[in-house]
């Protein structure tokens, strides 16, 4: 069997291998042609999986190591008869890491009181759920926009999205969709941004396209820069709008889900779902084999007076999301070539999840916060 992944995906090799022959793929330049002979395809979301991709190959399963799933085309997939799976939720925490790494910068870099703000959450899907989960147990007061669960879920305030959009901190974790009911391309546009106060801070680490750019530039002008943007997901990637770039406070690319331990749960969950569409006994692995621990296991807090000041201490020891900032701005500098995009998150400096550190800290109110913003403690 003959097995065709991308070179992104971590332990593809060692995990595959005893199914069949790996061969390893920049899976952005992906083509029919490489993949005809293939019978098994591991993605990750630079490869489109279309009919003009598969199309005439031996392909029966296709797997994506991702959460997101908008680059297959999963109505033919199923057409075709072609198995197929994600991995949802792999990198939730690590997308939950990279929020509150963002609203740690803007504490440390303009004095920004997140913790104070009322919170808007956009999706509450894996992600989504997450983040507004960590506010909710940090006691802020959280509130989440989403048509399709506020049916079917209780425990959470589920309000407008123009609701949403007068909070303070406002956190997109919606899929890119183009059709249905509630498509979320381009929703976040100008008649929505013009309900935006200064003051405000908006992560998006989502979908490039669910929020329209120029419309955020326009409104980012009319504020006189009082607006705070953690940027990781773009329109058009690879390509970038360096214009939203230079105005950001953090622009990252698209790595919002890249810790160390979501990737490899990524590929762990493709594994597990090819082995049963095979009928193939795992590996004799458990999860635990499969994901790494962390490089710094334990560490005693720094206490402060001020709450932020304090988590963006412990926070910005794990994971500082100002040097994945910093690398792109040096490398788009260095070289203005649209490949730089591709080559920042190839060359990834590997990162781990807060939940790998016990952080021991010895006031009641800092113990709660550090568990609630994703750390492990002890009790
Ligand atoms: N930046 C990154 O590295 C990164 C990492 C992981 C996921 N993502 C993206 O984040 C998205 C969300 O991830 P997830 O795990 O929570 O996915 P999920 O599929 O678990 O949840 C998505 C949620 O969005 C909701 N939704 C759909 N349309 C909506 C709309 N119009 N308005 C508001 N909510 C809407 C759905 O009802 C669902 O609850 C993924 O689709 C993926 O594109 C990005
Ligand atoms: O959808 C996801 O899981 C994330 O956006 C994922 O981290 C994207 O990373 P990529 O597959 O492009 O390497």
């Amino acid at each position: 069997m003959k097995i065709i992944a991308d070179e992104n995906m971590p332990n593809a090799k060692v995990l595959f291998s005893h199914l069949g022959d790996v061969e390893l793929v920049n899976g952005r330049t992906l083509t029919n042609a490489q993949v005809k002979d293939a019978d098994v395809l591991l993605v990750r979301s630079v490869t489109k999986v279309t009919q003009a991709l598969l199309e005439g190959s031996r392909v029966r399963f296709v797997g994506s190591a991702t959460i997101g799933v908008d680059h297959i085309d999963l109505a033919y997939l199923n057409k075709a008869g072609i198995g197929f799976s994600s991995a949802p939720g792999c990198n939730a925490e690590a997308v939950a890491d990279y929020v509150f790494s963002g609203l740690s910068h803007l504490y440390m870099t303009k004095g920004f009181r997140w913790l104070d703000k009322k919170i808007g959450v956009i999706g509450y899907g894996n992600v989504g759920k997450t983040v507004y989960e960590r506010f909710s147990a940090m006691g802020c007061q959280v509130c989440v926009y989403d048509p399709f669960k506020e049916q079917t879920v209780d425990q959470a305030n589920f309000v407008s999205l123009e609701d949403v959009l007068s909070c303070g901190v406002i956190s997109l974790h919606a899929p890119l969709t183009r059709s249905g009911v509630f498509p979320t391309e381009g929703m976040v546009g100008s008649e929505e941004l013009s309900k935006l106060s200064s003051d405000v801070a908006i992560v998006s680490a989502g979908r490039g396209g669910v929020i329209d750019e120029s419309a955020l530039l326009a409104r980012y002008k009319e504020l006189e820069g009082d607006l705070h943007l953690v940027l990781d997901v773009w329109d058009g990637e690879p390509v970038i709008n360096q214009e939203l770039v230079s105005v950001a406070d953090i622009a990252t690319p698209h790595i919002a889900g890249y810790s160390k331990q979501g990737r490899e749960k990524g590929t762990w969950m493709v594994y597990q779902s090819l082995c049963k569409f095979l009928g193939i006994n795992t590996l004799h692995l458990t999860e635990s084999d499969a994901i790494s621990s962390g490089w710094i296991p334990a560490v005693t807090t720094r206490l402060g007076s001020i709450a932020e000041e304090m988590l963006a201490r412990n926070i910005q020891a794990i994971y500082d999301v100002a040097r994945d900032d910093a690398r792109l701005r040096y490398k788009y500098r260095e070289n203005k070539e649209n490949n730089v995009f591709d080559w920042l998150r190839k060359h990834y400096v590997e990162r781990d999840e807060l939940n790998t550190c016990v952080v021991t800290v010895d006031d009641c109110a800092s113990s709660s916060r550090i568990s609630a913003v994703g750390f492990s403690h002890n009790k």
